[in-house]
């Protein structure tokens, strides 16, 4: 199969107004799994998730997938910290990046309306969706961003401000979505980056301090700061 990954940094930093705010990184995005970033506020999570996805360009380095730019874009999501939706309905944001795409309205609608059902939402098919409540809108955020099966999802923070069962359920489909989508995530819980992640990007001051297998970073993490920030100490 043609895929756009792997994803590799090389020296790639982003700033704005002449600061760095994330990088040099340098990394490679294999196939499989979920790659969650952790680190302080303020350490860069988000500017490299927007560095990697092409948001912003790198003010510095290379970011190179293994397929021309133009088709790598269309087979990558990207989920905000603060999702936002059309002001139309339920089903009109979900069947949008469809339609986008030129899948007739027919076929996109009825894609839509399995995309409500599969995440709980097919009771508010006709409702405005930004009048859906921050779960529900997490919701829907996530299943527009996968309705278009992409090769990679990026996703900041997606539970942020949300409960324990919508939590969860927000978990229960990135689980899913990660059979065949690539998940490289955000997040300031570390439960769910245990729950989720094989792979772990630990940053710190806008430079990756530490990377690994999930497994081994959350039971022997190698640096001090990685134990420090596991541990809920600050980290100045
Ligand atoms: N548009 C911008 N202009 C100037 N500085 C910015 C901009 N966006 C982010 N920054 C700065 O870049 C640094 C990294 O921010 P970023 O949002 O990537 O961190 P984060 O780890 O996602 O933080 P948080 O956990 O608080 O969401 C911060 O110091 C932030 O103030």
């Amino acid at each position: 199969m043609v895929t756009v990954l792997p994803l590799r940094l090389t020296g790639a930093t982003l700033a704005r107004r002449g600061r760095t705010l994330v990088g040099p990184i340098d990394l490679t995005l294999a196939a499989g799994g979920t790659t969650v970033v952790i680190g302080p506020n303020g350490s860069g999570k988000t500017s490299l998730l927007r560095l990697m996805h092409g948001l912003q360009r790198p003010a510095a380095g290379r970011v190179e997938w293994a397929l021309p730019d133009a088709s790598a874009r269309t087979r990558q999501s990207y989920v905000f910290q603060q999702p936002v939706a059309l002001r139309r309905s339920v089903l009109e944001n979900l069947a949008f990046p469809l339609r986008l795409r030129g899948v007739p309205r027919a076929r996109a609608r009825a894609a839509a309306e399995d995309a409500a059902r599969r995440v709980g939402l097919d009771d508010r098919l006709s409702q405005s969706a930004p009048s859906l409540s921050g779960g529900e809108m997490q919701r829907l955020a996530l299943a527009r961003a996968l309705i278009t099966d992409p090769e990679i999802l990026f996703a900041d923070e997606p539970c942020a401000a949300l409960d324990g069962a919508a939590t969860r359920r927000i978990e229960g489909m990135l689980l899913s979505a990660a059979a065949t989508t690539r998940i490289v995530m955000a997040t300031h819980d570390m439960g769910q980056a245990r729950r989720l992640a094989r792979e772990v990007i630990f940053l710190l001051h806008g430079r990756i301090h530490e990377s690994g297998p999930a497994d081994a970073f959350f039971d022997a993490p190698r640096t001090l700061e990685a134990r420090a920030f596991l541990n809920g100490d600050i980290l100045e």
